[in-house]
């Protein structure tokens, strides 16, 4: 089965966290292709031709998607993901009043054209720590587990 994780990421905090998930679903079995949404040949419409989706995304602005993902989310309005299992991922800071705000918004988006994203989202606070390793597996776990009963 094959997984496209998918990201952005600005100083490099969500690149990680997309580093390690793609290492442990790997262990899985599963077949992983990793993309940097910025910088690599992925639109919104191949995520159709993945059995499941890893996404993660660091929040902007006033509690905004990155400038680099607006033409993504909207284009992704247009596709139909029925049944297939995604994953929120990212990077966040709790300096800010909405934590992970951009996470927020992807899922909303990814719901409204038939996904079932996994609760709760993988909120990690600014870079993945050994702290965070349990949250990390268990995500991962329930990713693998959903997407193995869904195909
Ligand atoms: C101008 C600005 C606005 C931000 N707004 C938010 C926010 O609303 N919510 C949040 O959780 N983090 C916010 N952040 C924090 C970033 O998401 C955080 O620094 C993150 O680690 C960046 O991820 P990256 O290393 O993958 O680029 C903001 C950061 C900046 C510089």
């Amino acid at each position: 089965m094959n997984v496209a994780v998918v990201y952005t990421s600005m100083t490099g905090n969500t690149e990680e966290i997309a580093q390690i998930l793609s290492d442990q679903v790997e262990q899985y079995d599963l077949t992983v292709k990793i993309f940097h949404v910025e910088f690599d040949d992925i639109m919104a419409l191949d995520l159709k031709n993945y059995d499941a989706i890893l996404f993660g995304t660091y929040t902007w602005g006033d509690a905004d998607l990155p400038f680099e993902l607006e033409d993504f989310h909207e284009d992704l309005g247009d596709e139909d993901l029925s049944g297939k299992v995604v994953g929120l991922f990212g990077s966040c800071d709790s300096y800010y009043e909405f934590y992970g705000a951009a996470m927020e918004i992807m899922a909303k988006q990814f719901r409204a054209i038939g996904a079932e994203v996994i609760e709760p989202l993988l909120k990690i606070e600014l870079a993945p720590e050994p702290e965070d390793d349990e949250k990390i597996e268990q995500f991962v776990k329930k990713f693998v587990d959903r997407v193995k009963q869904s195909s």
